[in-house]
Formats: structure tokens, C-alpha cells, sequence
């Protein structure tokens, strides 16, 4: 796994504070550009207003599963967003599945979860996750571990070997899952769902006028206790703390149970929380012309996202989507997408710190736009939400064919996103 502990900074004492600050810190150490006039470019494009009420509202987390408790659902939302990474395979599970990261994680919970319900051990405890092997993985995810290969000695003979980019994702995926369940044992938990039960009882506890206080209290908890959700580290000198994977798994539980009275205790607001910065939202802003890159030579940004500062296809990506053929979809063969830009691990932290602080920045100016200076239907712009704002980004990025086409970047062997 990447945790290369001397390059890790130590755990924040204020998570979301931290994370705010540290990512605004290396966005400008780093020269990365996010203007007043290229957000309020984005806000008041076509594509924006057209789109953002109707892809924000979308969650997607109601999974068709009878959970028998409140707890199996929490334990199921807290493991998928504990493997909710993947990221830098999306071109080789599109090869090998037709699917994304996403919905390739989606499936695998699935079959996590239906073998755990028909078979004698569930594979979703503490225990469970120890023993899952790189072809249960596998299995369930319908991949195929093999890469063909010349036989060494038999010339023209093709063999397939065990290898390749999938091979390496399923390792990391059983990696995650066996020192997850690890470290719960060791703790004597049963399973991710009462550790993460435990810590929203104790955020409940803390909770204050400070919005935020509550969630600093879960984030602390679960990062502190589990190595696959620090996501943090330290580059030319300066700490960044993104944590994308805790965010993402308080929100999703604020989702299912937020607006229920469900639970026993109050679970935390997210809606000042930061964005879950991933791949996706970097890219996406880059190419809509909100993070401009071109002064960003220390580590060769600049040069990463050639002709991302074109005014045409600027216009055109934030103008009405183009229209589309009368095939339906499903006739149409599937082009898998093309591969973005490789990264490093410095320069992908980079990018994901601009990501989460541009934004903050959109918020801001959406919040300061002038009330007298807007038509009445523009007024909800002035209310949007991070989270919202996230989840507009992400899946706009499926929404569109040429939003579709624009290339994500790429850092393998991580399991932060
Ligand atoms: N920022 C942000 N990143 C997100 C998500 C999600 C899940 N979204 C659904 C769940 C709840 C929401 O309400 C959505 O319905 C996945 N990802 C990231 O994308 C990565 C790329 O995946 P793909 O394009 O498939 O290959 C994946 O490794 C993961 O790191 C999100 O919401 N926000």
C-alpha cells in the first residue's frame, strides 16, 4: 500500500478546519488559479443551470438489499466506502466489464453481501474480511486476473499468467479488507459498522453550534483508527490532508438516515462538510475552465491537460449538451474511455487539494452573489451546498457523452479514491 509513513504528516487535532486550511495552503504554494470570473463562468453557464437541480438531488445510495437492521446498513455504507477507490483502473475494468470504478465496488458489495447472507460466516465482519482471498474478489467482481504472456521456453505458445492492472486493484481490495479487519479485532469490534455506530454516538455527544464539531469527532475516530482512510501526506514540505473516503462515508450515512428519525442518536450535518475529492472532481474542473493550471510548473500541471484552456471546447463543454442520436444507447457498441494523464502521488494530492479548495472558493462566490443582481430563478444558486456541489460535479461527469469523453486523471496503486 502507498503509506509511506515518512512522507505522511502526523494526524490533524481539527479535522475539517485542517483539511480546509491545508488544501487551500498547497493550492496556492503550488500556483494553481481559481478566479471570481471563471466560477461565476461555470455558475451561470447553460450547462450548470440546466443540469445542477435535477443531478444534485440524485444520490444513488438506496441499495435493493432487505437489510434485517439499522447496523447491517450502516456496516454495509461504512465497507463501501472503505473500498470506495479504484479510480486509477477505470480503463481496465471498463475493458474487462463495461463499468467504472464505482459501479465495479457497487457489484462487489453486492456479492459480498448476498454470499454473506447465504453462506455460514458473513464476509462483512471483522473476522469475514480476514479471510477473503484475491479470487473471491475476483469472482465477484467478474474479472479476470490474468494477463496472456509468451511462454518462456515454447516459442508461439501464449500463456496466461496471473498479473496485470486488475490483478494489482484486487490485491489492494483484499489488502484493504484484511488489515481493516485486522485492526478491528484487535480492538474487539465485530464489524465496521458498530465501530462506526460507536463513533457517531460520540459525535453526537460533541454536538455544538459549530456544525462541523461532530464530524471532527467521527473523522478523528475512524482515521485514527484505520491506516486505508488516511489520506494525507506531505508535499515539498507542506502537510494536506483530503480524508475522502471518511467524508464520503459520514454523508452517505446523513443520506440514508438523515432525514429519519431512525436512529437513537442525532447523527452529524454535512452540509458544510468539504468535498470528497476523488479524481473526477479535479479533472472535471480543470476542463470547465474553474482551475487553471497554466502557472503551475513546479511539478509539470501545466503541461497535463493539454488544451483544457481551448475557448471552443470551453464553450462548447459549458454550453447545452450536444444532441444526441435517435440509436438507443444499449444497440450502440460501448467505446471504453481513454486513459488520462498518469500521476504521481505528489502531483495527484496537488490536484485534489485545488480541487477541494476551488470548491470552497465556488461556494463563496455563490453565497456573495448579489440578490438584486439575479432573476428569481437564479436565487437557489446563492443556496447550494458542498456536498451538493460534489455531487453535481461527479455525476455531470457521466451525464453528458462529451462530458464522458473527457479524460479523468489516473494515479494506480492508491486506495484513498
Ligand atoms: N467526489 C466524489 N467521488 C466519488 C463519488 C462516488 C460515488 N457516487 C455515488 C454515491 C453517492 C453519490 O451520491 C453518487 O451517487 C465515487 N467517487 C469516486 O469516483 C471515482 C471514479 O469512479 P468512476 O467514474 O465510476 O470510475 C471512484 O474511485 C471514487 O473514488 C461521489 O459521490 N463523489
Amino acid at each position: 500500500m502507498n503509506l509511506n509513513s515518512s512522507l505522511r504528516p502526523p494526524l490533524p487535532t481539527s479535522y475539517v478546519a485542517e483539511v480546509r486550511k491545508t488544501c487551500a495552503a498547497l493550492r496556492n504554494a503550488q500556483k494553481i488559479d481559481v478566479t471570481d470570473a471563471a466560477i461565476k463562468r461555470l455558475l451561470f453557464s447553460s450547462s450548470f443551470l440546466k443540469s445542477f437541480k435535477r443531478i444534485s438531488a440524485n444520490h444513488g445510495l438506496n441499495f435493493p438489499l432487505n437489510f434485517p437492521s439499522i447496523h447491517s446498513e450502516i456496516n454495509f455504507l461504512s465497507i463501501l466506502s472503505l473500498l470506495n477507490f479504484a479510480s486509477g483502473y477505470r480503463v481496465p475494468l471498463h475493458h474487462q466489464t463495461g463499468r467504472g470504478a464505482w459501479d465495479n465496488i457497487r457489484a462487489l458489495m453486492f456479492g459480498l453481501y448476498i454470499t454473506s447472507s447465504t453462506s455460514q460466516g458473513s464476509l462483512l465482519t471483522a473476522k469475514g474480511m480476514q479471510t477473503i482471498t484475491v479470487h473471491q474478489v475476483a469472482d465477484l467482481m467478474s474479472v479476470n486476473l490474468h494477463v496472456e504472456k509468451p511462454h518462456s521456453e515454447i516459442p508461439g505458445l501464449i500463456v496466461g499468467k496471473l498479473g496485470g492492472p486488475i490483478f494489482d486493484l484486487v490485491k489492494l481490495i483484499v489488502t484493504t479488507l484484511h488489515e481493516t479487519g485486522e485492526v478491528l479485532e484487535s480492538i474487539g469490534e465485530l464489524d465496521l459498522g458498530s465501530f462506526v455506530i460507536k463513533s457517531l454516538k460520540e459525535g453526537d455527544a460533541k454536538q455544538s453550534a459549530d456544525p462541523n464539531a461532530s464530524v471532527d469527532v467521527v473523522l478523528s475516530k475512524i482515521v485514527g483508527a484505520f491506516p486505508a482512510f488516511q489520506d494525507m501526506a506531505i508535499v515539498d514540505g507542506q502537510p494536506v490532508y483530503c480524508f475522502k473516503k471518511a467524508l464520503f462515508l459520514v454523508h452517505a450515512i446523513v443520506i440514508r438516515f438523515g432525514s429519519s428519525n431512525k436512529l437513537p442518536f442525532q447523527i452529524p450535518d454535512t452540509s458544510q462538510v468539504p468535498v470528497f475529492s476523488d479524481n473526477v472532481l479535479p479533472s472535471i474542473l480543470v476542463h470547465l475552465g474553474v482551475i487553471d493550471l497554466s502557472r503551475s510548473t513546479a511539478h509539470g500541471l501545466h503541461t497535463k491537460f493539454p488544451g483544457a484552456t481551448d475557448g471552443a471546447r470551453l464553450d462548447s463543454l459549458l454550453g447545452l449538451p450536444p444532441q444526441v442520436s435517435n440509436t438507443p444507447t444499449d444497440t450502440k457498441p460501448k467505446i471504453p474511455p481513454k486513459e488520462g494523464p498518469i500521476l504521481t502521488k505528489e502531483q495527484s494530492y496537488i490536484l485534489r487539494a485545488a480541487a477541494l479548495d476551488a470548491c470552497e472558493r465556488i461556494i463563496e462566490v455563490a453565497r456573495s452573489l448579489a440578490e438584486d443582481g439575479l432573476p428569481m430563478e437564479q436565487y437557489w444558486i446563492k443556496n447550494i451546498t458542498l456536498p451538493e456541489l460534489d455531487l453535481w460535479l461527479w455525476a455531470v461527469a457521466k451525464d453528458r457523452t462529451d462530458y464522458r469523453e473527457l479524460e479523468r486523471f489516473v494515479e494506480k496503486d492508491t486506495v484513498f479514491f
